[in-house]
């Protein structure tokens, strides 16, 4: 397939984003390290220490109008993934276009605990790229779904980690933001607030232009979904309909689940033989969106996507 041009409608452009951690081990956890290695840490003192691959080489274009779910076994790399797209984290290869500033529900609003619940709402809002006039707007109506009562005065510090929770919940809400990045894991609060949030989650994913969920359950991406991307140790096993990659990541979980690892594994392999290799071209810069001016970041670019490599 040849190359094409898919300026006009892509979102967000991931090119072979590759993210690794080093983190400390101990010494069983560490084995793989030379024994040279292991005898100079010893003698340092030093800790050891192990590289986890949590990204390897992804690639895909989103375009608007798309809902894509990440489905993976815990530690595949969804919740990195989305951090990736959110700016949140940089990756040691690759990189992120995205026409928009995408906005992750939940953790995005860097807020002081020294400051209230309210001055963190101006902050917040601010922070997120929204102008003094828009901020001002927007104030009452994410007090409104916080729902905190008398204790949006009192300094963030002294919330529980629900109540802040909300808070940070209710202002990344207020972006009304055109690319959209949920993880399931951070919806939190009691059922009152499920409720008005879930009701917020509908309208802001009616008004993005591309929503991204992570999702354990298939159904939830079968149901909310027009495309889904199955991470497994940090590879994108399949990119497809969310239907056929729902169907299949359900038989792989299901043969793991009967412990027949090997029908697992011949799922995966599979899906990797017939997934499209997609590859993903940036040729030249162009100036940020004009039309969006508060989303825009440096990152508006010709953008080509080719299936034949
Ligand atoms: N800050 C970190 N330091 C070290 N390793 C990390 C860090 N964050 C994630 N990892 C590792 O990266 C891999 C991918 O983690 P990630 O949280 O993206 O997975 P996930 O698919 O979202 O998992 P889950 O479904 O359990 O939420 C895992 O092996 C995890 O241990």
């Amino acid at each position: 397939m040849g190359a094409l041009d898919i300026l006009d409608e892509s979102t967000v452009a991931v090119q072979n984003v590759t993210v690794r951690y080093k983190t400390p081990a101990d010494d069983d956890g560490a084995r793989t390290s030379g024994r040279i290695a292991r005898v100079a840490r010893a003698a340092l003192g030093q800790q050891p220490q192990v590289v986890v691959r949590a990204l390897s080489g992804i690639s895909f274009v989103a375009r608007a109008g798309e809902q894509i779910g990440l489905v993976g076994q815990n530690g595949s790399g969804k919740s990195t993934l989305l951090r990736v797209i959110a700016g949140l984290e940089k990756p040691a290869k690759g990189q992120v276009l995205a026409e928009s500033t995408p906005v992750l529900i939940g953790v995005n609003a860097a807020l002081q605990p020294d400051l209230s619940g309210a001055q963190n709402v101006r902050l917040g809002c601010l922070a997120m790229g929204l102008t003094p006039d828009e901020t001002a707007e927007a104030i009452p109506d994410v007090i409104e779904l916080a729902q905190l009562g008398k204790a949006i005065h009192r300094p963030m510090k002294t919330y529980s980690s629900g109540m802040g929770s909300r808070l940070r919940f209710a202002i990344a809400t207020a972006a009304n933001p055109h690319i959209l990045l949920i993880d399931e894991a951070l919806a939190t609060g009691d059922a009152a607030f499920k409720e008005r949030s879930e009701k917020r989650m509908e309208r802001l994913r009616e008004n993005a232009g591309t929503v991204f969920l992570v999702s354990h359950a298939a159904q939830t991406i079968e149901e909310t979904c027009t495309r889904a991307l199955w991470l497994n140790h940090g590879r994108l096993v399949l990119d497809g309909s969310a239907e056929d990659v729902a169907l299949r990541y359900r038989k792989y979980a299901w043969a793991l689940a009967k412990g027949k690892p090997d029908r697992a594994k011949a799922i995966i392999d599979t899906a990797l033989a017939e997934k499209k290799a997609t590859s993903v071209l940036i040729e030249a810069p162009v100036k940020p969106l004009a039309h969006r001016p508060r989303h825009a970041r440096a990152s508006g670019t010709l953008l080509r996507e080719t299936g034949d490599q």
